[in-house]
C-alpha cells in the first residue's frame, strides 16, 4: 500500500465566494463587524463550500472507536472494558453524542478500529478491525507501519461515505480507555516538548495518577530521538488506531472540500498530525472548543486555533463539536436571511 494519497493538495478554497460573501455580509442591516466571529464563520464556509451563502444542515459524525495498550499502565480512571461498552452505548442511542447527534439530525456512523472486549455486529457500528489493541507503547511501537496505514485508510473511507451522503460538514469523535495518555505523548512527540505541560486528568485522575501518567509518557518518549518530528512515525510509535483513523479523516475531508469541526484534546492531537503531514488541510478546520483537559490550551496555540466555545468540556466522542454546531447553523442563517440596508431602507454609515 501506499501513503502518496495523503499529501496530495486538499481542495481549493474559492478566493470569489469568499470575497462575495464578505461583500454580502458589509450589507447587513448592523454595524460593520458586529457579529464578530458569527460572520468570520460564514465568509470562511462560503470559500470552502464555494457559495455566497453557504449552509451546514448536513452534518456527519464518525466516532472512532479503539483500545490501548498502554491502558495496561493504569493511566486512566476507568477499566479498558469501557471502550467496547460504549460502542454498544453509541449504537443504543445513550451516550451523549448519539444524543446530541439526534438533536441536530446529524448522521452518525461508530467505527471500531479493534476493541478487547468486541460487541461485535450492532446497527451504524462499522468494523475496520485491525487489532484487539495497540501495543503497549512503553515497551515497543504501538502499531505496525501496516496498521498505521490501514487506520488512516478506515478514517479516509468515513470522509468518502460523508462526502457520498452529501455532509457539508465533518465531525470525528473518539472512543478509547488512555487515549489522552496517548494523545498527549503524540503531541509530545510532535513539538518535541515534555510530557508535564500536555498530560491531564482524562478521565478523571488526580495529582499522583496525573503525575505516573507523566512517568509513563517519559518512558515512552525515551525510545526514541526527541529531535524527530515525523508524524507519520510518531503515530506508530505513540499513537491509537482512532487516533490515526481521525488523521486519516481530516486529511481525506479536506481534499474533498468537506469543512472539518475539531473536537478536543484527543481529535486536537490528530488534527496537528494531519496538518503537520499535509499543511493545507489546516484551512479546512474549524475548532470547536477549548477542553478542560490540561494541554489542549497548548495545541490550540500551536495550530493558531480561536474556538468558539469554552464550557469545561472534557467528554470526547466529537460532543464538544457537536455543541458548536447550532453555532455555526445560526451564523449560516444570519449571513442568507438577515436584510440588507437597501432592502430594509435603513441608512448607512
Ligand atoms: C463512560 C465513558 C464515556 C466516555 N466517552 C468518552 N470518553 C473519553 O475518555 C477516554 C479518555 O480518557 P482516559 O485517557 O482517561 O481513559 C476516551 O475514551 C474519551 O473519548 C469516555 C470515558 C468514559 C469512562
Ligand atoms: O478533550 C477531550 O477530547 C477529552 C478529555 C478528557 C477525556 N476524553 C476526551
Amino acid at each position: 500500500m501506499s501513503q502518496d494519497w495523503l499529501t496530495e493538495p486538499c481542495f481549493a478554497i474559492d478566493e470569489a465566494s469568499r470575497e462575495r460573501a464578505l461583500e454580502h455580509q458589509s450589507q447587513l442591516t448592523k454595524p460593520p463587524g458586529s457579529l464578530g466571529t458569527l460572520e468570520a464563520l460564514a465568509v470562511r464556509l462560503a470559500g470552502m463550500q464555494h457559495v455566497v451563502t453557504p449552509s451546514v444542515q448536513s452534518v456527519w459524525i464518525s466516532v472512532f472507536a479503539g483500545d490501548h495498550g498502554v491502558a495496561a499502565e493504569g493511566v486512566s480512571a476507568f477499566p479498558q472494558v469501557v471502550t467496547g461498552e460504549m460502542i454498544r452505548n453509541f449504537a443504543n442511542g445513550g451516550a451523549a453524542i448519539s444524543v446530541l447527534a439526534r438533536g441536530l439530525g446529524a448522521m452518525l456512523e461508530v467505527v471500531n478500529l479493534g476493541t478487547v472486549n468486541d460487541p461485535g455486529e450492532l446497527p451504524n457500528v462499522r468494523r475496520a478491525i485491525i487489532a484487539p489493541q495497540t501495543n503497549n507503547f512503553c515497551e515497543r511501537p504501538a502499531m505496525s507501519a501496516m496498521q498505521l496505514e490501514l487506520a488512516l485508510r478506515a478514517g479516509a473511507a468515513s470522509a468518502q461515505a460523508a462526502q457520498d451522503a452529501g455532509a457539508k460538514l465533518f465531525i470525528g469523535g473518539e472512543m478509547g480507555i488512555a487515549n489522552t495518555t496517548s494523545a498527549a505523548a503524540l503531541a509530545c512527540g510532535l513539538l518535541g516538548e515534555t510530557p508535564g505541560t500536555l498530560a491531564g486528568a482524562g478521565t478523571g485522575l488526580d495529582a499522583k495518577g496525573i503525575q505516573h501518567k507523566v512517568a509513563v509518557i517519559e518512558r515512552a518518549l525515551a525510545l526514541y530521538p526527541s529531535d524527530d518530528d515525523d508524524a507519520l512515525a510518531w503515530l506508530s510509535r505513540v499513537g491509537g488506531f482512532e487516533i490515526a483513523a481521525l488523521c486519516g479523516a481530516y486529511i481525506s475531508a479536506a481534499q474533498r472540500g468537506i469543512p472539518i469541526l475539531v473536537d478536543g484534546f484527543i481529535t486536537t492531537a490528530a488534527a496537528l498530525a494531519a496538518v503537520r503531514i499535509n499543511p493545507s488541510s489546516r484551512e479546512w478546520m474549524f475548532f470547536a472548543h477549548r477542553s478542560r483537559e490540561r494541554g489542549h490550551a497548548r495545541l490550540l496555540s500551536v495550530l493558531e486555533a480561536d474556538p468558539l466555545l469554552d464550557l469545561g468540556l472534557r467528554l470526547g466522542e466529537g460532543s464538544g463539536a457537536a455543541t458548536a454546531v447550532p453555532l455555526m447553523r445560526l451564523a449560516c442563517d444570519l449571513h442568507s436571511r438577515m436584510a440588507t440596508f437597501a432592502q430594509a431602507g435603513v441608512s448607512g454609515a
